[in-house]
């Protein structure tokens, strides 16, 4: 029987009711379903062993390296099933992940890390990657002054910079971004956030893991909480952000040095799980 839902809008990200298992025992994520628009950008938090780095696990198509599978629900970009694809066939649809503490390739020049982005990507000519090239070092200009420096001896917001860099040379659509602020000292992470700022402008979308909840809130126009492996609140960035609950858990703050009562955050709950 043919489907009766409408078709997604180009270049959606949706990820529906989605399951994932570690070996037969460690159900890390129950049910997730979260959207990023096209040309959006989201926030996705939680605390420790929420499931952020599972749901992008399951999205980049890693999830196997670490013992994970889907159990059910789907992963699609622009329609397109990414649910249990490759993580070659995931980057070829456009999505490109930046990994969680950098793992540049310390040994390399900073050319040549970049190079690595675009490995085993198809029907692209040495012009196109030269201008892409030029477009990352536009984006980041230290990396152009330190093109053929070995990667290792990068500072670690620099090291940042470029597994950014490395992932934009495969001209992703989606850009999934894991922790870009952690082990950075807070000017580094401004950097950082604005750098993210000017990607998103030039019309990638943007899924941002965070532990700095506050960073996440202000970059992003809508956010998603995690928590034990459920989505628990969803919505408008600015509201989570006056949320009681987000304040509390995420940003640090106790209202009054007193305990929330649990009618508010149920009340918070339903207004942001509509
Ligand atoms: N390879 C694995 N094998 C078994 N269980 C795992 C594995 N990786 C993660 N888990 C479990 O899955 C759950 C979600 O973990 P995950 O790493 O996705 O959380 P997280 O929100 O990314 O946390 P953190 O911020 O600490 O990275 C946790 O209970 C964790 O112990």
């Amino acid at each position: 029987m043919r489907s009766t839902a409408p078709p997604a809008p180009p270049d959606t990200f949706e990820v529906r009711d989605l399951t994932v298992v570690y070996g037969r025992s460690v159900r890390a994520l129950h049910g997730v379903s979260l959207e990023v628009p096209a040309k959006g950008i989201v926030a996705l938090l939680g605390a420790n062993g929420a499931g952020k780095s599972t749901l992008l696990r399951a999205v980049s198509g890693t999830l196997p390296m670490h013992g994970g599978a889907v159990e059910s629900g789907s992963i699609t970009f622009g329609g397109e099933q990414l649910t249990g694809r490759s993580p070659a066939d995931v980057v070829a649809a456009g999505v490109v992940q930046v990994p969680e503490g950098r793992r540049v390739f310390s040994g390399l020049s900073v050319e040549d890390n970049l190079r690595t982005g675009r490995l085993g990507l198809r029907g692209q000519s040495r012009a196109s990657a030269r201008e892409t090239a030029e477009q990352v070092y536009a984006l980041f200009p230290v990396l152009a002054e330190r093109r053929r420096q070995a990667a290792g001896l990068l500072s670690g917001g620099e090291q940042q910079m470029l597994a950014m860099g490395r992932a934009l040379m495969a001209r992703p659509r989606l850009l999934l971004l894991d922790e870009p602020s952690l082990g950075l000292a807070p000017q580094v992470t401004e950097r950082i956030a604005g750098i993210v700022r000017r990607i998103h402008e030039e019309g990638t979308a943007v899924l941002v893991v965070e532990q700095n909840a506050s960073l996440a809130l202000e970059l992003a126009d809508r956010a998603c909480v995690l928590d034990v492996g459920r989505v628990r609140l969803a919505g408008p960035a600015e509201e989570l952000s006056r949320s009681d609950e987000v304040r509390r858990l995420y940003l640090g703050e106790h209202p009054d040095g007193d305990v929330q009562p649990p009618e508010t955050a149920t009340r918070a709950l339903a207004r942001w799980a509509a």
